[in-house]
């Protein structure tokens, strides 16, 4: 049986476990939950059976294959240097906290130290795959477009002193490097940092704000001397949460129910 531990029972934490429970992920468990918000923590554990932990070095402590991080950029460092130096393999959802270099090459150096892996999903994008194989040419240029509906980016927009109800048309809310881009948008633009660390190359990024929009829409454009990618998805987002796609919870499904598959597909 592999035993998972899941620090955060929000839309994607309670994703995976239903994943879990109805057999689409086989052979595994969730038996610790660890949430900030009590009563989710109590909700998850509730459905899954798994047990509450009073903190991340609680759950870090269990009997786990894997600890998923589902919170956020803000509880990445804990959750992962935790989970490595207690010999547990990480997967981060929450990949924007590894815009830091120094966080990146920290944790590196952990996961080669304790001979585990961190796991970073697609996400809610696609093209990984060929980005990954066009690296080892000469990349020269990397663009995600983000589109989402106001109610998605509300929180980063009031932040940034947009009055969100004034926007009735599709607004450029940003424009800038994926370093700014995941400062402002902590919780809507992470996936440019997968991105940037598949291409090895900082995404330029551009968020637009769309009253009209009902889908998630990120159009990624790789240039490399091996060629063009054009990659554009659509995504339904999440009912629980309207900030995160569905397809950022598959692929972190997709990717535990994989760990277990003798055939690899794709690089
Ligand atoms: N890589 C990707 O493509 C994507 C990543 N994300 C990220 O994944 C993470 C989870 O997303 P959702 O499940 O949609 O969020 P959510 O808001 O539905 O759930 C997050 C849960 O984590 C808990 N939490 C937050 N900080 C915590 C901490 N320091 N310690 C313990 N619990 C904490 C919250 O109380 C909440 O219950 C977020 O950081 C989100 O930005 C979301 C969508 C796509
Ligand atoms: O789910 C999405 O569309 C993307 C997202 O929130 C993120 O990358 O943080």
């Amino acid at each position: 049986m592999f035993k998972i531990g899941i620090v955060g029972c929000g839309a994607i934490g309670s994703f995976i476990s239903k994943k879990v429970l109805d057999g689409t992920i086989k052979n595994t468990k969730v038996v610790a939950v660890y949430d900030k918000n009590l009563d989710k923590m109590e909700e998850l554990s509730k459905l899954t059976g798994a047990k509450i932990c009073k903190s991340v070095d609680d759950l870090v402590k269990e009997d786990l294959d894997l600890v998923v991080e589902a919170a956020s950029v803000r509880a990445v460092e804990e959750v992962a240097e935790k989970s490595l130096t207690n010999k547990k393999d990480v997967l981060i959802m929450s990949v924007g906290a590894l815009v830091d270099k120094n966080l990146f090459l920290k944790l590196q150096n952990l996961a080669k130290n304790a001979g585990k892996k961190i796991y970073l999903p697609s996400g809610a994008i696609g093209g990984l795959d060929a980005i990954k194989a066009m690296r080892l040419g000469k990349i020269k240029e990397v663009i995600l477009k983000t589109t989402k509906p106001v109610n998605a980016l509300e929180d980063a927009l009031k932040n940034l002193g947009y009055n969100v109800k004034d926007i009735k048309e599709p607004v450029i809310v940003f424009e800038g490097d994926v370093f700014e881009a995941i400062k402002e948008f902590p919780a809507n633009i992470n996936v440019s940092v997968t991105l940037s660390i598949a291409a090895e190359f900082p995404a330029k990024v551009m968020i637009v704000a769309d009253p009209n929009a009902k889908l998630n829409k990120h159009e990624v454009i790789v240039k490399s001397s091996i060629g063009k990618l054009k990659v554009c998805v659509e995504n339904v987002p999440f009912e629980e949460n309207p900030r995160t796609s569905a397809l950022a919870a598959y692929s972190a499904v997709r990717l535990i129910r994989d760990l277990a598959e003798p055939i690899k597909v794709g690089t």
